[in-house]
């Protein structure tokens, strides 16, 4: 099982960095727990498979801008399903993750994206479609091109990677981070503060966000 980071912090101060809730779902044994291991801690062991959620949080330096990323790794064995769900509540961006190496994974991950779209308004989440297991290739059952394709169909971020050879895991979250960032300032501040005021009222989908 990943180990869980502490718990959700507080409010950010005004002068630190934006905090982003990213939530990692996908099928039992894709690698989910391999991926969040390996980009915070830059680490990869054998794991027991996660129960319920476990917790990480990184902060990702993109040139002058920096942004704060709690990264939510679900539990992708079938019993814990339903429970996922309340985990992906508020999230602004989702890894589906996937194993090349299994047609099955790469299924379950467009169930997942189904289950986010009836959650969140068109847009409204930054995901990204993740084939892990690079380093199995010969035993490869679902091509580069299908996951690229899919992604462009549903306008999702797309790549491969391995976490046990750490071949694209920074870049992944690196690339949704700037997505991140990207569509903020294009909302700009006022959208943010209001952001705070709804959380307020409701505790739906938030940001915890300085001003750029
Ligand atoms: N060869 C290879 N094995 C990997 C890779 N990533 C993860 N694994 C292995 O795949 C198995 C499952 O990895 P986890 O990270 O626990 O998978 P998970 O998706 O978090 O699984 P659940 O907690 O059940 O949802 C473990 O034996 C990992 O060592 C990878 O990139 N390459």
């Amino acid at each position: 099982m990943a180990e869980a980071q502490g718990s959700p912090g507080p409010w950010a101060a005004p002068d630190q960095p934006c905090v982003f809730k990213l939530v990692l779902l996908g099928s039992g044994s894709v690698g989910k727990s391999s991926l969040a291991l390996r980009y915070v801690k830059d680490d990869f062991r054998s794991i027991l498979p996660t129960v319920g959620c476990a917790f990480f949080t990184k902060v990702v330096e993109l040139g002058v801008s920096s942004l704060k990323l709690e990264i939510w790794d679900t539990a992708g064995q079938e019993k814990y399903h339903s429970v996922c769900h309340l985990y992906f509540r508020g999230a602004n961006a989702a890894l589906l993750v996937y194993d090349i190496t299994r047609k099955d994974s790469f299924h379950k991950a467009q169930q997942w994206l189904q289950d986010l779209e009836k959650e969140f308004p068109p847009g409204e989440v930054v995901v990204m479609l993740v084939g892990n297991k690079t380093d199995l290739s010969e035993e490869r059952e679902v091509t580069f091109e299908e996951g690229q394709e899919f992604a462009e169909s549903k306008r999702l971020l797309f790549m491969e990677t391995s976490a046990k050879l750490n071949h694209q895991v920074s870049e992944v979250f690196s690339a949704v981070a700037r997505e991140l960032l990207r569509r903020r300032k294009r909302e700009g501040p006022a959208q943010a503060r209001d952001a705070a005021v709804a959380l307020s009222g409701g505790p739906m989908r938030q940001v915890r966000c300085c001003t750029h």
